[in-house]
């Protein structure tokens, strides 16, 4: 993977580009000194207050493991479509793994009581131009992985599962700051999370012409909120990724690719949990901002591949708020990740 070498501290007079805070974790992981480590957790949940999103450098994630699954992932989505649809996403919304092909899926921030057809339908109306392929743990019984044959990209199936895990344990340790640097018993934020609901996403937004993106008869991926705790998500340097301004809404800044970091946000379930403590942020996939990702006459948008982890609790955990030092009375009800996730994903497919 080629990233971009826009290195290092955040230029924040340069409005062209990044302002999300780069948080260092590796004193958090390395350092022996109680101070150095707190210093780091506190500037990790400052981010997740203000913005909700962050780079995050010295996060553990081992960059040739990154290289290999954006090498696998590639290798999938180049495969004929015949081949790719040998592992298909089960219809309807209850099971969400396998191949989604493109038009399949349509990400909003809708949350639905009930089977809320028509608004789905509606919402269809502007296709999003990507393509997915989602992987959960082999031993969520809630989830089934769907995997093509072995012979369609024998590599597929151990890399993926792998890199899974590979995340889970950079994740484990993002959760333990988070507890930390929101004062609060690291059990209370572990025990809820076995790491077996977790999942991991592989995306690829094809080629396609600037102005059919422009024109909004296509998306690449429309604002929303994710439904996690956490996201960790890797990016190429295609760029678009774009997180709503904490101070002006409906202004998004953009999130451009910064090499050796992973882009981290909160979900709504960890804002919920947080009492609100903590941001759960509106984000989308734009056209790419800088020319030289453009090609030809039809200014074609190079592809984008990123590769989202989304960490959530285990199903039937309650969540209940938590009692953080500002004192706020709690916001919301109790509620399973089992029930908000089942409203939500009534909306995607
Ligand atoms: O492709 C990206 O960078 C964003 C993906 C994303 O936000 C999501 O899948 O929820
Ligand atoms: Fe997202």
């Amino acid at each position: 993977m080629k990233l971009r070498s826009k290195m290092g501290s955040i230029a924040v007079e340069d409005k062209q580009h990044t302002q999300l805070p780069v948080i260092d974790l590796s004193p958090f992981l390395q350092s022996s000194s109680d101070q150095e480590r707190l210093h780091s957790a506190e500037e990790l949940v400052k981010a997740c207050k203000e913005i909700g999103f962050c780079f995050i450098k010295g996060h553990g994630v081992p960059q040739d493991k990154i290289q290999e699954a954006f090498a696998v992932s590639k290798k999938f989505y180049a495969l004929p479509q015949e081949e790719k649809m040998k592992a298909p996403h089960p219809p309807g919304w209850a099971v969400h793994r396998g191949y989604s092909w493109p038009g399949l899926e349509k990400v909003s921030n809708a949350v639905s009581e009930n089977d809320a057809k028509d608004e789905a339908d509606k919402l269809r109306e502007v296709q999003d131009f990507k393509e997915s392929y989602e992987v959960g743990s082999e031993d969520n019984p809630d989830m089934p992985n769907v995997w093509p044959p072995d012979e369609v990209l024998p590599e597929w199936r151990p890399c993926m599962t792998a890199f899974y895990w590979t995340c889970w344990e950079a994740a484990q340790n993002i959760l333990k700051a988070l507890a930390l640097g929101l004062g609060i018993e690291e059990k209370l934020m572990m025990e809820p999370h076995s790491g077996h609901h977790n999942q991991l996403r592989l995306l690829h937004y094809p080629p396609i012409r600037a102005s059919e993106l422009q024109g909004g008869k296509f998306a690449r991926m429309p604002a929303h909120t994710d439904w996690t705790t956490i996201t960790m998500l890797f990016q190429d340097d295609c760029g678009g990724l774009q997180v709503e301004s904490p101070t002006q809404r409906g202004t998004f800044i953009d999130a451009d690719p910064v090499p050796d970091t992973l882009v981290l946000n909160v979900g709504d379930l960890l804002m919920r949990w947080s009492n609100d403590y903590l941001k759960s942020t509106q984000h989308r996939v734009q056209p790419p901002p800088l020319e030289d990702r453009y090609e030809g006459e039809q200014r074609m948008t190079r592809a984008r591949y990123s590769i989202p982890y989304f960490v959530t609790t285990d199903p039937d955990v309650t969540i209940e708020c938590l009692r953080l030092q500002d004192g706020r009375p709690p916001q919301y009800e109790p509620i399973t990740q089992r029930d908000y996730s089942d409203m939500r994903a009534r909306m995607q497919y």
